[in-house]
């Protein structure tokens, strides 16, 4: 059996996508496939898969999987990527639409004039602060903002947030010395996370401007993630290292995105989404 798909990229941060409006994926173990595809080796290669749905409640839907098999509920540069898709191959006829997806739906904006979808600003909705809402185990029901987090022999100073999908904020004062590697697969299977968290290490270059590096739940370390610089960027605000309603850019290895939490309690997100390989994938 052979399936279409589309490789596409926010930051290098890249997903197999296939466009299930054409293709029936009816039968398929989903977190099979999404493990096939994602393998460099033996499949495509990339940090997980992204079926662009039809949906009933919204112009387009999503649903991403990370390379471990496991779905997430959101994903920010999929979805810059999931409405470049949309947008390039004709499924909405407007430059701002609804995308839903399994953490509520999003509204996208595709910045320019061109035909091409290059640059997209996406309403990720408001952060979710509360300890439940992360998901995260602890007594108290109120934010973790700058909590002291034992791990190993240390105890860093954690700030969660989720967009939808749960965020573990470390501030740092040298992102290339962030024990990313050493702690990011250890605090992302850390029980404290009923539901896996992705890491993230962020340095604060000033009250606009953070460094940021990320160990993702399912995924590992990845070039770029969005959901992740928007929870960086929120955990900033609430420690008072940034500025809410102000652009904050957040440079990540594979570039940089625009977040703004604004005073509608929105954070935006704005940044590329390139389209490089379309193909048939052989099962
Ligand atoms: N790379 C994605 C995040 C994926 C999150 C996924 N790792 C999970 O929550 O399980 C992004 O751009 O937001």
């Amino acid at each position: 059996m052979q399936i279409a798909f589309t490789k596409m990229h926010g930051l290098g941060n890249s997903y197999i996508y296939i466009n299930t409006f054409d293709v029936s994926l009816a039968g398929q173990d989903l977190s099979v496939l999404a493990k096939k595809v994602s393998d460099p080796n033996t499949g495509i290669g990339s940090d997980g898969l992204i079926l662009i749905t039809p949906s009933e409640q919204a112009d387009v839907g999503m649903r991403m999987f990370n390379k471990d098999g496991s779905e997430g509920k959101t994903c920010g540069n999929g979805l810059r990527c999931v409405a470049k898709y949309a947008f390039d191959n004709q499924l909405v006829t407007t430059r701002t639409f609804t995308i839903e997806t399994r953490a509520g739906n999003v509204s996208a904006e595709i910045l320019g004039e061109g035909r091409v979808a290059e640059q997209v600003t996406i309403d990720m909705g408001p952060p979710y602060l509360q300890r439940k809402q992360i998901p995260m185990v602890g007594v108290n029901l109120e934010r973790i903002v700058n909590e002291p987090f034992p791990v190993g022999d240390q105890t860093l100073r954690i700030t969660a947030v989720s967009m939808g999908n749960p965020h573990a904020v470390f501030f740092v004062d040298n992102i290339e010395l962030a024990p990313l590697y050493e702690l990011g697969p250890i605090i992302t299977n850390d029980e404290r996370f009923p539901e896996s968290v992705n890491v993230e290490f962020v340095e604060v270059v000033n009250e606009n401007e953070l460094n940021f590096r990320v160990w993702e739940r399912g995924s590992g370390v990845t070039q770029a993630c969005g959901t992740g610089a928007c929870a960086a960027a929120v955990a900033a605000i609430l420690n008072k290292l940034a500025k809410r309603s102000e652009d904050i850019v957040v440079h990540l290895a594979g570039g940089d995105l625009i977040i703004n939490w604004s005073k509608d309690n929105h954070v935006w997100m704005t940044g590329p989404a390139m389209t490089t390989v379309q193909g048939q994938f052989i099962l």
